[in-house]
């Protein structure tokens, strides 16, 4: 954690009692950080902390019993839930009833935000989790950029390419996604304590623009978002606590605020059921967060050298258990009246090669039709460049309806299937490599540095890559190294163990730095990233998420930014 006390300790925030912060001030900044949007914030802090606390510590406890060998499974006590006919989520929002292509994109560049609104997908997720290195900086540009877009005054002009960006006639519907529940704010304060960072983003967004949004973008709902990483209905029950506090505050219906709830946890997968009757009366169905979803299968598995994956490249949505939750998660939504959406695929465009391209391109159509012949209702593009292809393949395949709820159409209707916790749990198949371990390492040590340095989202090797893919090379090393896991190695088998990573590490390292440059190399954060992420896969026990960790090397401190000289 730096401090940099070269800050001047005047002018700074003006806080509610209780509330400091420690980020550097901007008078940008602080027409968010109002004193008004800060007690609100507060608040939320302060009724749902200890039931944020108690969530984390039985995920901490569920994973203990996995250790010793326990399987995620359905739980007996909520089947009334799982098996009533009777209750369904309140009816679609006509602002959102098509959502059959949405973007994703980090909330700061302003530019990129710009772009998403103006791409010609429905809705425009943006993010700050996965895509976005949650510095202050990007978290403070970011929630200035949602202000303005909300109001429909977001402006951006690159001056050294001479290009005017601003809204198109239709842009596309704002879901804000907060970060997971598990991440601090280290730079706001609430009694003392780093606040919760997702309550950070929710309260200042939900604060600035839900009188903008309803009466805009919403048509009388919202705001709407996206929910990350969840592990257990209970915390969707938090969620709920916390949308019917601002929702009450603000003055507006209850059920306005809708979230669509990723399912991205192992663990989750049991609870879709009991997550949604929680959301109920705030729901805008599921997602398959399915990179998420492959990190969270080796997190929960990482003592069971009986269940390793074969490499990352292996485990897509063909595998049984990948294949099995998307059935499982329309059949669901559909039975409750709401969205089962899909997820993103991780090809991007491609400039240089034209049929490289069109391989790519092809890739992502493929894999768009089979999650619309499934029964998913819309889905994610990372690239504006894409939207056109996976536009004609739902459309086409909706033929002028919004959305497929209704329809008890697709595989996951038609084959009928009861979807079990072994379909759920099937390991995936395939081969371990040590390609595979050398290609986790080059991939992470530069996601890493990126984030370090504030990009959370970056082209590598012609693929998106963002905090969950890099989650899966992280975990899948240490569980590898873990377990010395059988690695082919062109014909030959070697174990993984801790040497070979080293060598490993240096050599991708020197490859790296070829392939980006000396200068860009010394001048990026690439030593520290390759540091952090050998620490990390080496570690004796599995560190929770790579960002935690790496948290602490993003936190900028400037003395004097609010307390001391309350205005
Ligand atoms: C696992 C998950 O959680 S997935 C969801 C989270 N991940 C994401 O949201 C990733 C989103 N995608 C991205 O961040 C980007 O597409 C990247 C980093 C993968 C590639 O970005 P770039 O290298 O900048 O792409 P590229 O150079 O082709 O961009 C071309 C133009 O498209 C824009 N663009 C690219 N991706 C996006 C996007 N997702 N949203 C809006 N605009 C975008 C760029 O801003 C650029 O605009 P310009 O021509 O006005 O300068
Ligand atoms: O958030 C999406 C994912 O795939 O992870
Ligand atoms: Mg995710």
């Amino acid at each position: 954690m730096a401090t940099n006390a070269a800050a001047p300790p005047c002018p700074c925030y003006d806080t509610p009692e209780g509330v400091d912060i420690l980020g550097r001030y901007d008078p940008e900044f602080a027409a968010i950080l109002t004193r008004d949007a800060l007690a609100f914030v507060a608040g939320l802090q302060r009724e749902f902390r200890g039931a944020v606390r108690y969530a984390m510590e039985r995920r901490r406890e569920a994973q203990r019993r996995y250790d010793a060998g326990e399987l995620p499974r359905f739980d007996p006590a909520t089947r009334p839930v799982r098996e009533a006919g009777s209750w369904a989520c309140a009816p679609v929002p006509p602002a959102i009833a098509d959502r059959t292509v949405e973007i994703t994109g980090p909330a700061e560049p302003r530019k990129m935000v710009i772009n998403a609104l103006n791409s010609g997908a429905k809705v425009f997720m943006a993010d700050f989790e996965d895509a976005l290195s949650p510095t202050w900086e990007n978290l403070m540009r970011g929630q200035v950029n949602l202000r303005d877009a909300v109001a429909g005054t977001i402006t951006y002009r690159d001056a050294a390419r001479g290009r005017e960006y601003r809204l198109g006639d239709r842009p596309a519907t704002l879901f804000v996604r907060p970060r997971g529940w598990h991440l601090p704010e280290a730079h706001v304060l609430v009694d003392g304590e780093p606040a919760i960072g997702c309550l950070v983003d929710f309260g200042l967004y939900f604060f600035h623009s839900h009188a903008a949004f309803r009466s805009g973008q919403g048509a009388g709902f919202g705001p709407f978002f996206y929910l990350p990483k969840m592990e257990h209905s209970r915390e969707a029950r938090i969620w709920k606590g916390v949308f019917e506090r601002a929702e009450k505050e603000a003055g507006i219906g209850r059920g306005s605020i809708r979230a669509t709830v990723l399912v991205e946890t192992l663990p989750a997968v049991f609870q879709m059921e009991e997550i949604l009757h929680e959301l109920r009366d705030h729901s805008a169905g599921l997602n398959c967060g399915r990179w998420d979803y492959i990190f969270s299968y080796v997190k929960t598995f990482r003592a069971r050298p009986d269940r390793l994956l074969p490499d990352r490249a292996l485990v897509g949505m063909a595998q049984h258990f990948m294949r099995s939750y998307s059935h499982l998660l329309i059949q669901t939504c559909h039975r409750r009246g709401v969205h089962a959406m899909g997820g993103m695929a991780a090809q991007i465009p491609i400039k240089d090669d034209a049929a490289a391209n069109e391989a790519a391109l092809e890739l992502v159509r493929k894999d768009k039709l089979r999650e619309v012949r499934a029964g998913h209702d819309g889905t994610w593009a990372a690239h504006p460049g894409l939207i056109p292809a996976i536009r004609e393949v739902f459309e086409g395949h909706l033929g002028g309806r919004p959305n497929q709820i209704d329809a008890a159409a697709g595989d996951a209707a038609r084959a009928g299937v009861a979807v079990t916790e072994e379909d759920l749990l099937q390991p995936p198949r395939g081969a371990r490599t040590v390609e595979g371990l050398r290609h986790n390492t080059r991939v992470g040590v530069q996601y890493v540095a990126a984030w370090l340095s504030g990009s959370g989202s970056v082209p590598l090797y012609n693929l998106m890559e963002d905090a969950a893919t890099a989650e899966i090379s992280r975990v899948q090393n240490w569980q590898w190294l873990r377990h010395g896991a059988a690695l082919d190695a062109g014909g030959v088998e070697v174990r993984a163990t801790p040497e070979l990573l080293a060598r490993v590490v240096e050599e991708e390292m020197a490859r790296v730095e070829a392939e980006v440059g000396a200068e860009r190399f010394r001048r990026g954060r690439y030593a520290e990233a390759g540091r952090i992420f050998s620490r990390q896969c080496t570690a004796p026990e599995l560190d929770d998420f790579l960002t935690l960790d790496a948290y602490n090397f993003i936190v900028v401190h400037h003395p004097g930014a609010s307390s001391p000289c309350k205005l």
